[in-house]
């Protein structure tokens, strides 16, 4: 095994409040081992480019709490082709990089998959993306923040919705995973919560509704990969009871902005100094997660296959939210 001399690393993907943090953890652990550390401008662009730049410990230290991300990141159709990834391969030759650590999402670490048919270097993996959709960790870097988010929000739009005794559809991120509404719909005591992991949920949707004697304020949180939408669920409300006076919100980016929650800031700062001391001792394309609060290093193929809303969940949803 080559000596770990020099490791890159780049955020990529959604950004997510808590990636700055485990920047801070990556760049003091290194400091301790005596590694030197390049940052990755722009994910796998940046790494096509060969945008490299030194990364600054003192700079992360003060921006610990934000959200975004201090390297930038991007959505990279190029990293698809082989070609791109080729070039990639020749930019992390060129600058003499060891190991690369990836913070992102699943298609993050499907990109580092890819990668590895034609790069031997070790990778390491930080979930970093507000879906929480993968996995190999009980929680991503960004999904508690985007929660508080969401459920800041949604207490306001219930203030407003109460006054008008009005029913609110308000669409929430999490792409094809229901984690954030399943979580923000019951920490708000919504009067129902459509996921796309669920199928019924819809038809105990429209029984509640059915039965909605406007006079007061009725919460429906929808997730966004959800199979109907919260446009088709608006029109079958309207249907079954046309005299209730609804409205459709979509919280949208506001979810991946602000600063990260003191849970994301402690779970950034653990992986990335985690993520360090992996490759040190010789770990190779595996994600750091916590499990049952231990840390946790879980092969790239395993976190990007499975990422299902458990079956506590799924009750507690049957329990509470419909
Ligand atoms: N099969 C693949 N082969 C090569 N590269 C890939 C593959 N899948 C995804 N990537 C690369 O990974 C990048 C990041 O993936 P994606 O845009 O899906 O975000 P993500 O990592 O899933 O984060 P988030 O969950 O926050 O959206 C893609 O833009 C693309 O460049
Ligand atoms: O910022 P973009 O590229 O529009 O992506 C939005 C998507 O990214 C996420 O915020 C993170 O994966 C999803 O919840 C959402 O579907």
């Amino acid at each position: 095994m080559k000596t770990i001399e020099h490791i890159a690393i780049f955020t990529s993907g959604g950004d997510s409040p808590g990636m700055n943090a485990a920047l801070y953890g990556i760049v003091k652990k290194a400091e301790q081992s005596g590694i030197r550390l390049s940052g990755i401008r722009k994910g796998y662009e940046g790494l096509i480019d060969g945008d490299l730049v030194p990364l600054d410990a003192h700079k992360l230290q003060k921006m610990v709490h934000r959200g975004g991300t201090l390297l930038k990141t991007a959505r990279s159709k190029r990293f698809l082709t082989l070609e791109g990834r080729q070039r990639a391969l020749e930019n992390l030759q060129k600058n003499e990089v060891d190991a690369l650590i990836a913070i992102g999402g699943d298609g993050t670490f499907k990109g580092l998959l890819a990668f590895s048919e034609i790069c031997d270097l070790p990778f390491l993996g930080i979930p970093g993306t507000i879906d929480n959709d993968l996995a190999g960790t009980d929680f991503t870097l960004g999904f508690d923040s985007a929660v508080n988010t969401a459920i800041e929000n949604i207490d306001k739009i219930r203030d407003t919705a109460e006054a008008h005794n009005r029913i609110f559809l308000i669409e929430v991120m999490g792409r094809d995973c229901g984690y954030i509404a399943i979580h923000s719909g019951l920490g708000t005591g919504a009067d129902a919560i459509l996921i796309p992991e669920s199928a019924h949920d819809f038809i105990q949707l429209l029984e509640k509704a059915g039965s909605y004697d406007r006079e007061e304020a009725f919460i429906v949180i929808v997730s966004e990969g959800d199979e109907l939408g919260a446009e088709v669920a608006a029109k079958k409300i309207k249907e079954i009871n046309p005299d209730v006076d609804l409205r459709i919100t979509k919280l949208g980016h506001v979810q991946r902005g602000g600063n990260a929650s003191a849970f994301d800031r402690m779970l950034g700062i653990r992986l990335g100094a985690a993520a360090v001391e992996a490759l040190l001792r010789g770990r190779k394309n595996v994600m750091a997660g916590i499990l049952n609060n231990e840390l946790s290093l879980t092969p790239f193929d395993r976190v990007v296959k499975e990422h299902q809303v458990n079956d506590e969940l799924q009750g507690l949803l049957k329990i509470f939210g419909n």
